[in-house]
Protein backbone atom coordinates (compact mmCIF):
# COMPACT_ATOMS: atom_id res chain seq x y z
CA UNK A 1 0.00 0.00 0.00
CA UNK A 2 2.81 2.36 1.32
CA UNK A 3 4.73 1.31 -1.78
CA UNK A 4 1.37 1.78 -4.18
CA UNK A 5 1.02 5.88 -2.69
CA UNK A 6 4.85 6.28 -3.52
CA UNK A 7 4.26 5.41 -6.81
CA UNK A 8 1.55 7.80 -7.55
CA UNK A 9 3.41 10.88 -6.38
CA UNK A 10 6.18 9.54 -8.21
CA UNK A 11 4.32 9.63 -11.18
CA UNK A 12 3.06 12.98 -10.17
CA UNK A 13 6.37 14.26 -9.70
CA UNK A 14 7.53 13.24 -12.75
CA UNK A 15 5.39 15.76 -14.20
CA UNK A 16 5.76 18.19 -12.02
CA UNK A 17 9.56 18.37 -12.06
CA UNK A 18 10.30 17.37 -15.17
CA UNK A 19 11.50 14.04 -16.17
CA UNK A 20 15.19 14.59 -16.18
CA UNK A 21 15.21 16.00 -12.31
CA UNK A 22 12.66 13.42 -12.10
CA UNK A 23 15.14 10.60 -12.95
CA UNK A 24 17.67 12.03 -11.42
CA UNK A 25 16.44 13.10 -7.81
CA UNK A 26 13.21 11.15 -7.55
CA UNK A 27 13.46 8.03 -8.99
CA UNK A 28 16.39 7.04 -6.82
CA UNK A 29 14.62 7.33 -3.60
CA UNK A 30 13.08 4.19 -1.85
CA UNK A 31 10.50 4.83 0.45
CA UNK A 32 10.97 2.60 3.59
CA UNK A 33 7.72 3.66 6.00
CA UNK A 34 5.09 5.55 6.29
CA UNK A 35 3.86 6.00 9.77
CA UNK A 36 2.32 8.59 11.63
CA UNK A 37 1.95 10.89 9.15
CA UNK A 38 5.78 10.45 8.42
CA UNK A 39 6.90 9.33 5.42
CA UNK A 40 10.25 8.01 5.11
CA UNK A 41 12.25 7.76 2.26
CA UNK A 42 15.70 6.80 2.14
CA UNK A 43 18.19 7.73 -0.89
CA UNK A 44 21.72 5.76 -1.96
CA UNK A 45 24.27 8.95 -0.78
CA UNK A 46 24.25 11.49 1.70
CA UNK A 47 24.83 14.27 -0.83
CA UNK A 48 21.40 13.23 -2.43
CA UNK A 49 19.86 13.44 0.68
CA UNK A 50 20.88 16.78 1.47
CA UNK A 51 19.78 18.05 -2.47
CA UNK A 52 16.22 15.83 -2.27
CA UNK A 53 15.42 17.42 1.27
CA UNK A 54 16.99 20.87 0.36
CA UNK A 55 14.63 21.11 -3.25
CA UNK A 56 12.34 18.42 -3.49
CA UNK A 57 10.94 18.42 0.19
CA UNK A 58 7.56 20.74 -0.64
CA UNK A 59 6.94 18.91 -3.80
CA UNK A 60 7.50 15.49 -2.46
CA UNK A 61 4.94 16.17 0.51
CA UNK A 62 2.42 17.57 -1.63
CA UNK A 63 2.97 14.66 -3.99
CA UNK A 64 2.24 12.09 -1.28
CA UNK A 65 -0.82 14.17 0.12
CA UNK A 66 -2.10 14.35 -3.40
CA UNK A 67 -1.84 10.90 -3.42
CA UNK A 68 -4.18 10.38 -0.38
CA UNK A 69 -1.57 9.50 1.95
CA UNK A 70 -2.14 11.23 5.15
CA UNK A 71 1.75 13.08 5.39
CA UNK A 72 2.54 15.96 7.98
CA UNK A 73 6.12 15.10 6.99
CA UNK A 74 9.10 14.04 4.61
CA UNK A 75 12.44 12.57 5.80
CA UNK A 76 15.15 11.35 3.50
CA UNK A 77 17.83 9.52 5.09
CA UNK A 78 21.08 7.35 3.92
CA UNK A 79 20.04 3.76 2.81
CA UNK A 80 22.61 1.78 4.11
CA UNK A 81 23.51 -0.89 1.66
CA UNK A 82 20.93 -1.12 -0.16
CA UNK A 83 20.79 -1.36 -3.99
CA UNK A 84 19.43 1.53 -6.31
CA UNK A 85 16.29 2.06 -6.88
CA UNK A 86 15.40 0.92 -10.43
CA UNK A 87 13.25 2.79 -12.38
CA UNK A 88 13.82 0.70 -15.57
CA UNK A 89 11.29 3.28 -17.98
CA UNK A 90 13.13 6.37 -16.80
CA UNK A 91 16.87 5.22 -15.77
CA UNK A 92 19.06 3.21 -17.26
CA UNK A 93 20.67 0.89 -14.87
CA UNK A 94 22.87 2.89 -12.47
CA UNK A 95 26.46 1.31 -11.38
CA UNK A 96 26.56 0.08 -7.68
CA UNK A 97 27.15 3.40 -5.61
CA UNK A 98 30.23 4.02 -3.82
CA UNK A 99 30.90 6.91 -1.29
CA UNK A 100 32.80 9.88 -3.17
CA UNK A 101 35.59 9.83 -1.15
CA UNK A 102 36.80 6.05 -1.76
CA UNK A 103 36.27 6.84 -5.93
CA UNK A 104 39.25 8.04 -8.22
CA UNK A 105 39.36 11.17 -8.87
CA UNK A 106 38.66 12.24 -12.62
CA UNK A 107 41.76 14.55 -12.75
CA UNK A 108 43.91 15.53 -15.87
CA UNK A 109 47.15 13.44 -15.40
CA UNK A 110 50.25 15.71 -13.89
CA UNK A 111 53.55 16.60 -15.84
CA UNK A 112 56.33 15.30 -13.21
CA UNK A 113 58.12 18.31 -14.72
CA UNK A 114 56.20 20.92 -13.46
CA UNK A 115 57.43 21.35 -9.86
CA UNK A 116 57.62 24.34 -7.87
CA UNK A 117 62.10 23.43 -8.01
CA UNK A 118 61.95 23.79 -11.71
CA UNK A 119 60.23 26.65 -12.16
CA UNK A 120 61.88 29.90 -12.51
CA UNK A 121 61.08 32.82 -10.51
CA UNK A 122 61.62 36.25 -11.65
CA UNK A 123 60.06 39.94 -11.29
CA UNK A 124 56.84 38.95 -13.78
CA UNK A 125 55.75 36.04 -11.88
CA UNK A 126 56.72 36.31 -8.12
CA UNK A 127 54.07 37.43 -6.93
CA UNK A 128 52.80 34.35 -8.72
CA UNK A 129 54.95 32.00 -7.63
CA UNK A 130 54.57 33.35 -3.87
CA UNK A 131 50.79 32.34 -4.13
CA UNK A 132 50.85 29.10 -5.40
CA UNK A 133 53.63 28.31 -2.55
CA UNK A 134 51.03 29.33 -0.27
CA UNK A 135 48.03 27.44 -1.77
CA UNK A 136 51.18 24.30 -1.79
CA UNK A 137 51.47 24.57 2.09
CA UNK A 138 47.94 23.16 2.40
CA UNK A 139 47.35 25.03 5.61
CA UNK A 140 44.08 27.15 6.51
CA UNK A 141 42.72 28.61 3.38
CA UNK A 142 43.45 32.16 3.33
CA UNK A 143 42.24 33.37 -0.58
CA UNK A 144 40.01 31.87 -2.02
CA UNK A 145 40.08 31.19 -5.15
CA UNK A 146 43.38 31.62 -6.27
CA UNK A 147 43.14 32.89 -9.30
CA UNK A 148 46.50 32.92 -11.70
CA UNK A 149 45.84 34.86 -15.31
CA UNK A 150 48.27 35.52 -17.82
CA UNK A 151 49.20 35.58 -21.66
CA UNK A 152 49.73 31.42 -23.70
CA UNK A 153 53.00 30.04 -21.99
CA UNK A 154 53.74 32.12 -19.07
CA UNK A 155 53.75 28.95 -16.69
CA UNK A 156 50.20 28.90 -15.61
CA UNK A 157 50.11 25.23 -16.05
CA UNK A 158 53.17 24.39 -14.62
CA UNK A 159 51.91 26.48 -11.56
CA UNK A 160 49.00 24.32 -10.94
CA UNK A 161 51.14 21.30 -11.71
CA UNK A 162 53.23 22.20 -8.79
CA UNK A 163 51.01 23.08 -6.61
CA UNK A 164 49.22 19.70 -7.13
CA UNK A 165 52.44 17.71 -6.80
CA UNK A 166 53.80 19.62 -3.78
CA UNK A 167 50.17 18.87 -2.12
CA UNK A 168 50.58 15.14 -2.48
CA UNK A 169 54.24 15.09 -1.52
CA UNK A 170 53.20 16.20 1.85
CA UNK A 171 49.75 15.64 2.48
CA UNK A 172 48.48 12.98 0.77
CA UNK A 173 45.03 12.75 2.77
CA UNK A 174 44.20 15.60 0.90
CA UNK A 175 41.82 14.88 -2.14
CA UNK A 176 43.81 17.43 -4.83
CA UNK A 177 41.87 17.34 -8.21
CA UNK A 178 42.96 19.07 -11.29
CA UNK A 179 42.03 19.46 -14.69
CA UNK A 180 41.26 21.37 -17.57
CA UNK A 181 37.57 23.59 -17.42
CA UNK A 182 36.88 21.63 -20.76
CA UNK A 183 37.88 18.22 -19.02
CA UNK A 184 35.19 19.53 -16.59
CA UNK A 185 32.82 20.17 -19.21
CA UNK A 186 33.18 16.78 -21.03
CA UNK A 187 32.82 15.06 -17.65
CA UNK A 188 29.31 17.30 -16.65
CA UNK A 189 27.92 16.20 -20.48
CA UNK A 190 28.82 12.63 -19.80
CA UNK A 191 27.31 12.70 -16.74
CA UNK A 192 24.34 14.57 -17.71
CA UNK A 193 24.19 11.63 -20.61
CA UNK A 194 24.84 8.58 -18.54
CA UNK A 195 22.40 9.77 -15.45
CA UNK A 196 25.02 10.44 -13.41
CA UNK A 197 24.55 13.38 -12.43
CA UNK A 198 24.18 12.93 -8.79
CA UNK A 199 27.21 11.02 -8.67
CA UNK A 200 28.99 13.83 -10.73
CA UNK A 201 27.95 16.59 -8.12
CA UNK A 202 28.97 14.32 -5.04
CA UNK A 203 32.36 13.69 -6.80
CA UNK A 204 33.31 17.07 -7.19
CA UNK A 205 32.23 18.57 -3.97
CA UNK A 206 34.22 15.68 -2.23
CA UNK A 207 37.54 16.87 -2.77
CA UNK A 208 39.88 19.34 -0.62
CA UNK A 209 41.69 21.18 -3.67
CA UNK A 210 40.12 21.91 -6.96
CA UNK A 211 41.83 22.97 -9.83
CA UNK A 212 40.41 24.08 -13.07
CA UNK A 213 42.91 25.40 -16.03
CA UNK A 214 42.02 27.94 -18.43
CA UNK A 215 38.80 28.37 -17.36
CA UNK A 216 37.57 31.04 -19.89
CA UNK A 217 36.91 28.00 -21.94
CA UNK A 218 33.44 27.49 -20.03
CA UNK A 219 32.20 31.09 -21.37
CA UNK A 220 29.11 31.42 -23.18
CA UNK A 221 28.43 27.63 -21.93
CA UNK A 222 25.20 27.88 -20.09
CA UNK A 223 24.56 24.69 -18.43
CA UNK A 224 28.69 23.90 -17.65
CA UNK A 225 29.21 27.57 -15.77
CA UNK A 226 25.85 26.79 -13.85
CA UNK A 227 27.18 23.58 -12.90
CA UNK A 228 30.62 25.38 -11.99
CA UNK A 229 29.36 28.13 -10.18
CA UNK A 230 27.40 25.67 -7.83
CA UNK A 231 30.67 23.44 -7.70
CA UNK A 232 32.16 26.26 -6.88
CA UNK A 233 30.06 27.20 -4.45
CA UNK A 234 29.46 24.23 -2.21
CA UNK A 235 33.42 24.18 -2.03
CA UNK A 236 34.05 27.36 -0.89
CA UNK A 237 30.87 26.81 1.59
CA UNK A 238 33.00 23.73 3.16
CA UNK A 239 35.84 25.78 3.19
CA UNK A 240 38.04 23.59 0.73
CA UNK A 241 40.48 25.74 -1.47
CA UNK A 242 40.19 26.27 -5.16
CA UNK A 243 42.37 27.61 -7.86
CA UNK A 244 41.85 28.32 -11.58
CA UNK A 245 43.40 30.09 -14.26
CA UNK A 246 43.11 31.78 -17.60
CA UNK A 247 44.45 33.62 -20.10
CA UNK A 248 43.11 37.10 -18.72
CA UNK A 249 41.73 38.28 -16.00
CA UNK A 250 37.84 37.84 -14.84
CA UNK A 251 36.23 40.74 -15.73
CA UNK A 252 37.74 40.54 -19.37
CA UNK A 253 36.44 37.40 -20.25
CA UNK A 254 33.30 37.27 -22.28
CA UNK A 255 30.34 35.76 -21.69
CA UNK A 256 30.96 35.04 -18.38
CA UNK A 257 28.10 34.83 -16.31
CA UNK A 258 28.34 37.76 -13.44
CA UNK A 259 27.56 36.18 -10.71
CA UNK A 260 30.82 33.87 -11.94
CA UNK A 261 32.88 36.67 -12.39
CA UNK A 262 32.24 38.20 -9.17
CA UNK A 263 32.70 34.93 -7.41
CA UNK A 264 36.29 34.64 -9.47
CA UNK A 265 37.05 37.90 -8.34
CA UNK A 266 36.91 37.75 -4.40
CA UNK A 267 39.95 36.01 -3.71
CA UNK A 268 43.46 36.44 -5.28
CA UNK A 269 43.75 37.50 -8.32
CA UNK A 270 47.70 37.42 -10.07
CA UNK A 271 48.68 38.30 -13.09
CA UNK A 272 51.87 36.45 -14.64
CA UNK A 273 53.09 38.91 -16.99
CA UNK A 274 55.01 38.30 -19.90
CA UNK A 275 58.42 37.44 -19.15
CA UNK A 276 61.64 40.19 -19.48
CA UNK A 277 65.43 39.82 -20.43
CA UNK A 278 66.31 38.52 -16.96
CA UNK A 279 63.69 35.53 -16.74
CA UNK A 280 64.24 34.56 -19.64
CA UNK A 281 67.66 34.03 -19.30
CA UNK A 282 66.93 32.66 -15.71
CA UNK A 283 64.93 29.99 -17.71
CA UNK A 284 67.30 29.29 -20.30
CA UNK A 285 70.15 28.97 -17.88
CA UNK A 286 68.47 26.22 -15.97
CA UNK A 287 67.24 24.40 -18.88
CA UNK A 288 70.32 24.63 -20.48
CA UNK A 289 72.18 23.02 -17.44
CA UNK A 290 70.02 19.95 -17.71
CA UNK A 291 70.84 19.98 -21.64
CA UNK A 292 73.67 19.48 -20.67
CA UNK A 293 73.43 16.47 -18.60
CA UNK A 294 71.80 14.85 -21.33
CA UNK A 295 74.38 15.95 -24.64
CA UNK A 296 77.46 15.41 -22.33
CA UNK A 297 80.56 16.70 -24.30
CA UNK A 298 78.39 19.30 -26.26
CA UNK A 299 80.12 23.09 -25.90
CA UNK A 300 78.06 26.09 -25.59
CA UNK A 301 79.66 29.25 -26.63
CA UNK A 302 79.18 31.99 -24.42
CA UNK A 303 76.43 34.93 -25.82
CA UNK A 304 73.92 31.97 -27.12
CA UNK A 305 71.76 31.97 -24.54
CA UNK A 306 71.95 36.08 -24.21
CA UNK A 307 71.42 36.02 -27.34
CA UNK A 308 68.28 34.11 -27.42
CA UNK A 309 67.33 35.57 -24.46
CA UNK A 310 66.86 39.11 -26.28
CA UNK A 311 65.62 37.92 -29.68
CA UNK A 312 62.51 35.19 -28.57
CA UNK A 313 60.48 37.13 -26.69
CA UNK A 314 56.98 35.41 -27.20
CA UNK A 315 56.85 33.09 -24.68
CA UNK A 316 58.35 30.53 -22.68
CA UNK A 317 57.01 27.27 -24.83
CA UNK A 318 58.73 28.72 -27.52
CA UNK A 319 61.98 29.64 -26.01
CA UNK A 320 61.70 26.15 -24.59
CA UNK A 321 61.25 24.34 -28.18
CA UNK A 322 64.05 26.84 -29.33
CA UNK A 323 66.39 25.34 -26.89
CA UNK A 324 65.92 21.74 -27.04
CA UNK A 325 66.03 21.92 -30.97
CA UNK A 326 69.47 23.76 -30.41
CA UNK A 327 70.97 21.06 -28.26
CA UNK A 328 69.35 18.35 -30.80
CA UNK A 329 70.50 19.53 -33.91
CA UNK A 330 73.94 20.37 -32.53
CA UNK A 331 74.57 17.10 -31.28
CA UNK A 332 72.74 15.56 -34.36
CA UNK A 333 75.67 17.20 -36.58
CA UNK A 334 78.43 17.44 -33.95
CA UNK A 335 78.86 20.90 -33.59
CA UNK A 336 79.75 23.61 -30.40
CA UNK A 337 76.96 25.55 -30.06
CA UNK A 338 77.24 29.01 -31.53
CA UNK A 339 75.68 32.56 -32.46
CA UNK A 340 76.03 31.49 -35.82
CA UNK A 341 74.64 27.65 -35.38
CA UNK A 342 71.94 29.37 -34.07
CA UNK A 343 70.96 32.13 -36.26
CA UNK A 344 71.00 29.04 -38.55
CA UNK A 345 69.09 26.38 -37.08
CA UNK A 346 66.62 28.54 -35.24
CA UNK A 347 66.07 31.42 -38.46
CA UNK A 348 62.34 30.70 -38.46
CA UNK A 349 61.54 31.26 -34.97
CA UNK A 350 64.12 33.67 -34.66
CA UNK A 351 61.78 35.44 -37.88
CA UNK A 352 58.42 34.88 -36.36
CA UNK A 353 59.78 36.44 -33.10
CA UNK A 354 61.12 39.38 -35.10
CA UNK A 355 57.37 40.47 -36.18
CA UNK A 356 57.11 44.42 -35.44
CA UNK A 357 53.74 45.27 -34.06
CA UNK A 358 52.50 48.75 -36.51
CA UNK A 359 51.16 51.63 -35.59
CA UNK A 360 48.12 51.13 -37.76
CA UNK A 361 47.42 48.10 -35.80
CA UNK A 362 47.71 49.22 -32.64
CA UNK A 363 45.22 52.15 -33.47
CA UNK A 364 43.07 49.18 -34.78
CA UNK A 365 43.55 47.13 -31.92
CA UNK A 366 42.80 50.05 -29.32
CA UNK A 367 39.50 51.55 -31.24
CA UNK A 368 38.36 48.07 -31.13
CA UNK A 369 38.75 47.59 -28.00
CA UNK A 370 37.67 50.87 -26.78
CA UNK A 371 34.47 51.03 -29.34
CA UNK A 372 35.23 53.74 -31.16
CA UNK A 373 35.98 54.33 -34.74
CA UNK A 374 39.09 54.04 -36.28
CA UNK A 375 39.09 57.33 -38.33
CA UNK A 376 38.11 59.11 -34.59
CA UNK A 377 42.31 57.37 -33.82
CA UNK A 378 43.43 60.10 -36.15
CA UNK A 379 41.10 62.64 -36.33
CA UNK A 380 40.38 66.40 -34.52
CA UNK A 381 37.21 65.28 -31.70
CA UNK A 382 38.73 65.97 -28.11
CA UNK A 383 35.46 64.33 -26.51
CA UNK A 384 37.03 62.19 -23.38
CA UNK A 385 35.68 59.21 -24.74
CA UNK A 386 37.46 59.69 -27.94
CA UNK A 387 40.48 61.09 -26.61
CA UNK A 388 41.65 58.71 -23.92
CA UNK A 389 41.92 56.09 -26.31
CA UNK A 390 43.88 57.60 -28.84
CA UNK A 391 46.67 58.55 -25.91
CA UNK A 392 46.59 54.51 -25.36
CA UNK A 393 47.24 54.33 -28.55
CA UNK A 394 49.89 56.68 -28.75
CA UNK A 395 51.24 55.46 -25.54
CA UNK A 396 51.49 52.02 -26.81
CA UNK A 397 52.86 53.30 -30.40
CA UNK A 398 56.03 54.73 -28.29
CA UNK A 399 56.22 51.14 -26.10
CA UNK A 400 55.62 48.95 -28.62
CA UNK A 401 57.45 50.32 -32.22
CA UNK A 402 60.81 52.12 -32.43
CA UNK A 403 59.02 55.14 -33.96
CA UNK A 404 59.98 58.42 -32.90
CA UNK A 405 57.63 60.75 -31.68
CA UNK A 406 57.36 62.76 -34.67
CA UNK A 407 57.00 59.88 -36.94
CA UNK A 408 54.08 59.02 -34.46
CA UNK A 409 52.64 62.46 -34.90
CA UNK A 410 52.35 62.12 -38.59
CA UNK A 411 50.73 58.70 -37.95
CA UNK A 412 48.28 60.06 -35.94
CA UNK A 413 46.30 62.75 -38.28
CA UNK A 414 49.56 65.21 -38.42
CA UNK A 415 49.86 65.73 -35.03
CA UNK A 416 52.88 67.90 -33.12
CA UNK A 417 55.18 65.73 -31.53
CA UNK A 418 54.61 67.67 -28.00
CA UNK A 419 50.65 66.56 -27.97
CA UNK A 420 52.19 62.92 -28.67
CA UNK A 421 54.56 63.17 -25.57
CA UNK A 422 51.87 65.23 -23.65
CA UNK A 423 49.35 62.24 -24.11
CA UNK A 424 51.90 59.48 -23.35
CA UNK A 425 52.90 61.39 -19.81
CA UNK A 426 48.98 61.52 -19.22
CA UNK A 427 48.90 57.82 -19.60
CA UNK A 428 51.29 57.34 -17.56
CA UNK A 429 50.29 59.01 -14.77
CA UNK A 430 46.98 57.68 -14.76
CA UNK A 431 48.19 54.60 -15.12
CA UNK A 432 50.18 55.21 -11.00
CA UNK A 433 45.92 55.47 -9.86
CA UNK A 434 43.64 54.02 -12.64
CA UNK A 435 44.16 50.42 -12.25
CA UNK A 436 41.55 49.36 -14.91
CA UNK A 437 43.34 51.65 -17.44
CA UNK A 438 46.54 49.44 -16.42
CA UNK A 439 45.05 46.46 -16.72
CA UNK A 440 43.48 47.51 -20.08
CA UNK A 441 47.27 48.38 -21.22
CA UNK A 442 48.44 45.53 -19.83
CA UNK A 443 46.04 43.34 -22.02
CA UNK A 444 46.70 45.27 -25.01
CA UNK A 445 50.37 44.71 -24.71
CA UNK A 446 49.49 41.45 -24.81
CA UNK A 447 46.96 40.99 -27.62
CA UNK A 448 50.35 43.05 -29.60
CA UNK A 449 53.15 40.81 -28.50
CA UNK A 450 51.17 37.23 -28.91
N1 LIG B 1 59.04 30.53 -14.83
C1 LIG B 1 59.20 29.39 -15.50
N2 LIG B 1 60.24 28.58 -15.20
C2 LIG B 1 60.43 27.43 -15.87
N3 LIG B 1 59.65 27.01 -16.87
C3 LIG B 1 58.61 27.78 -17.22
C4 LIG B 1 58.33 29.01 -16.56
N4 LIG B 1 57.24 29.56 -17.11
C5 LIG B 1 56.84 28.72 -18.07
N5 LIG B 1 57.65 27.65 -18.14
C6 LIG B 1 57.56 26.52 -19.08
O1 LIG B 1 56.95 26.99 -20.26
C7 LIG B 1 56.05 26.02 -20.78
C8 LIG B 1 54.68 26.61 -20.89
O2 LIG B 1 54.16 26.84 -19.59
P1 LIG B 1 52.66 26.48 -19.18
O3 LIG B 1 52.19 25.28 -19.92
O4 LIG B 1 52.57 26.47 -17.72
O5 LIG B 1 51.94 27.75 -19.79
P2 LIG B 1 50.47 28.30 -19.56
O6 LIG B 1 50.62 29.63 -18.92
O7 LIG B 1 49.63 27.29 -18.90
O8 LIG B 1 50.02 28.56 -21.04
P3 LIG B 1 48.80 27.97 -21.86
O9 LIG B 1 47.61 28.73 -21.42
O10 LIG B 1 49.19 28.22 -23.26
O11 LIG B 1 48.72 26.51 -21.53
C9 LIG B 1 56.12 24.84 -19.85
O12 LIG B 1 57.00 23.88 -20.38
C10 LIG B 1 56.69 25.41 -18.57
O13 LIG B 1 57.44 24.47 -17.86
Amino acid sequence: MTKELWGQASDELRKTVGKTNHSTWIAPLEIVALNDGIAALEAPTKFMCDWVSRNYGEPILRALRNAGAPVERVTISLGAGRAPVAEPAATPARKAHRPAEDQDLPGAPLDARFTFDSFVVGKPNELAHAAARRVAEGGPVTFNPLFLYGGVGLGKTHLMHAIAHELSAQHSELRVLYLSAEQFMYRFVQALRDRQIMDFKELFRSVDVLMVDDVQFIAGKDSTQEEFFHTFNALVDQGKQIVISADRAPGEIKDLEERIRSRLQCGLVVDLHPTDYELRLGILQTKAEAYRASYPGLVLANGVLEFLAHRITTNVRVLEGALTRLFAFASLVGREITLDLAQECLADILRASDRRVTIEEIQRKVAEHYNVRLSDMIGPKRLRTIARPRQVAMYLSKHLTTRSLPEIGRRFGGRDHTTIMHGIRKIDELMATDSQLAEDIGLLRRLMES
